[in-house]
């Protein structure tokens, strides 16, 4: 699904974010991405969807490099995949149905689908009773599953969440991390960073490590740390 070659990353002041980066991740897999602080995951994760271009190395989804794609083309890649953020990233003036039903109007899906396929997501993150509150009204894990319904809308290939549980409390982050793993066993793959050591060595997925820009660690059924 997911193919990085030789991949680097220098932003334009000099920071080496990623240094030659070379992974697959196969369809239907749950892959997490861990590290300290600045090693690199958000900006692998920006490369994904092309928020950034790498410097060097070739990126393939599906089989098409990314990195050589026209701008017109770039909607197609986005619609393909869902991103989820730390801060939920909410449109604050409107209602939860709006805010995911806004995902498909941006792509020009027809009304009777959005009609027909909004109320089936908010379903899936069991949300259906709150479709007319506003953000605001909402707890933080209400908000971060509003805002992976809104991922979901499109039905995206890939699930991106960059620390999906950073802003919530252990119990939440469980949820959440419940609703993901939930996500991915119906069939998504799924690509999340995170800080999260005890949810990530609960869930013995696929575990790549960076530090300061290198691939360290790459191990099936992996932990958050192999540090004592
Ligand atoms: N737009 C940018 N311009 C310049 N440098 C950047 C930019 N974005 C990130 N960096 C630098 O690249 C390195 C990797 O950053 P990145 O955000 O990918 O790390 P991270 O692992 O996601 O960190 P965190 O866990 O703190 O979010 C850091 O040294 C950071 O300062």
């Amino acid at each position: 699904m997911i193919e990085m070659y030789g991949v680097t990353k220098i932003y334009p002041g000099g920071q080496v974010a990623l240094k030659d980066i070379s992974l697959k991740i196969l369809k239907g897999e749950f892959v997490f991405i861990v590290g300290p602080s600045g090693a690199g995951k958000s900006t692998l994760i920006k490369l994904l969807f092309r928020e950034e271009l790498p410097t060097r190395g070739q990126i393939f989804f599906a089989g098409k490099n990314i990195t050589r794609l026209r701008p017109k083309e770039i909607p197609y890649l986005r619609r393909r995949i869902g991103i989820v953020f730390q801060d939920f990233r909410l449109l604050p003036e409107k209602t939860v149905y709006e805010n995911i039903a806004f995902a498909m109007e941006v792509v020009e899906a027809p009304g009777r689908d959005i009609r027909k396929r909004v109320p089936y997501v908010l379903e899936r993150v069991g949300l259906a009773h709150k479709a007319k509150a506003k953000p605001s009204e909402l707890s933080g894990g209400e908000q971060q599953r509003v805002a992976l319904a809104r991922a979901l809308v499109n039905n995206p290939d890939v699930l991106v969440a960059d620390e999906p549980t950073g802003n919530l409390d252990p119990d939440t982050s469980r949820d959440i991390m419940n609703l993901l793993d939930d996500i991915n066993k119906r069939g998504t793959t799924l690509v999340v960073a995170s800080h999260a050591r005890e949810l990530v060595d609960s869930m013995k997925k696929r575990v790549i490590q960076l530090e300061k820009g290198s691939l360290v660690r790459d191990e099936e059924r992996g932990v958050y740390s192999n540090e004592t």
